[in-house]
């Protein structure tokens, strides 16, 4: 029986989510199709089967790696100047892999002082999401105090969201409510991703309101006298927490491979206050 003949008698072998994930993992780390072709082989599978299910996998991968639109920062390059509404903002540093952009003076020191104020007095202990339920729960990982405004719900609200969407190409409607967070000495967020981990089933509920996160910034309200620098360790990077600074970093898909893992290190002296917003794939609502 020749290969050509086999082909057409076997039955498709199902490429499954585990397979699917897996072939993308090689080609991400570089490995070569004809490598990721042996190593099907040898674990049972038909040459022309395999060579079907490897196009299959990497021409959808490809497919939805380019045409999925992202918050982007560009075309801006480190070491502009821009101005949006009056306001200028610099560009201090950019990363490509992980996608990290740092904003010099994102906020005024003024638009600083008032959302701490009409924060202060809603602070609740900080809770983290429970990936089993979709609800969520207080947690050692996550040891601040914060607050929700909706989105747009006062003028100052509305002038930073019309910034960040100018500023990173997002809708504003794509936006989740700001979140501000006060750290106080000893208190951190330890590492996570800010995706919903789509295997868990809580995820759904969270995920039918506006799709997944792709994007977060993190808006600097004070400089803290010690410590609560925003880590990226697999990107061995830590920014130092200066008030109106503003970090801003996007995951394409909810995975680690991303390299989006972030932590908000523990304050040492002083409080540490941030204002967080996150952004969807979709609307928000
Ligand atoms: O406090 C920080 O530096 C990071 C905050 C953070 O990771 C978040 O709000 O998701
Ligand atoms: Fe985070």
């Amino acid at each position: 029986m020749n290969t050509t003949t086999q082909h057409t008698a076997s039955p498709r072998q199902a490429i499954t989510a585990e397979l699917r994930t897996w072939i993308v993992a090689q080609a991400r780390a570089g490995c070569r199709p004809e490598d990721v072709l042996a190593a099907m082989k040898a674990s049972g599978w038909n040459e022309d089967v395999a060579l079907q299910a490897l196009e299959d996998v990497l021409s959808t991968h490809l497919r939805e790696v380019q045409a999925k639109p992202m918050p982007e920062p560009s075309p801006l390059a480190a070491g502009n100047i821009v101005s949006f509404d009056g306001h200028e903002v610099q560009v201090l540093l950019s990363l490509r892999r992980p996608r990290v952009v740092l904003f010099g003076g994102f906020l005024t020191d003024a638009e600083c002082d008032a959302l701490v104020e009409l924060a202060r007095q809603r602070l609740a202990r900080s809770e983290t999401v429970v990936n089993a339920t979709g609800g969520s729960e207080v947690n050692d990982a996550r040891t601040s105090e914060g607050m929700f405004f909706s989105r747009g719900e006062n003028e100052l609200c509305r002038r930073i969201e019309a910034r960040i969407a100018a500023l990173v190409n997002w809708p504003v409607e794509n936006g989740e409510g700001l979140q501000v967070l006060r750290y106080r000495p000893g208190a951190e967020y330890k590492a996570h991703h800010d995706y919903f981990d789509p295997t868990q089933p809580g995820s759904s509920t969270i995920l039918a309101r506006g799709g997944q996160r792709v994007g977060t910034l993190v808006m600097y309200l004070n400089t803290p006298e010690r410590g609560g620098a925003t880590g990226f360790p697999d990107a061995g990077l830590d920014v130092a927490p200066i008030k109106g600074n503003a970090v801003f970093f996007a995951y394409e898909r909810p995975d680690p491979s991303m390299l989006t893992l972030h932590s908000g290190s523990p304050v040492i002296a002083g409080e540490k206050w941030v204002a967080t917003k996150w952004m969807r794939e979709g609307i928000f609502n």
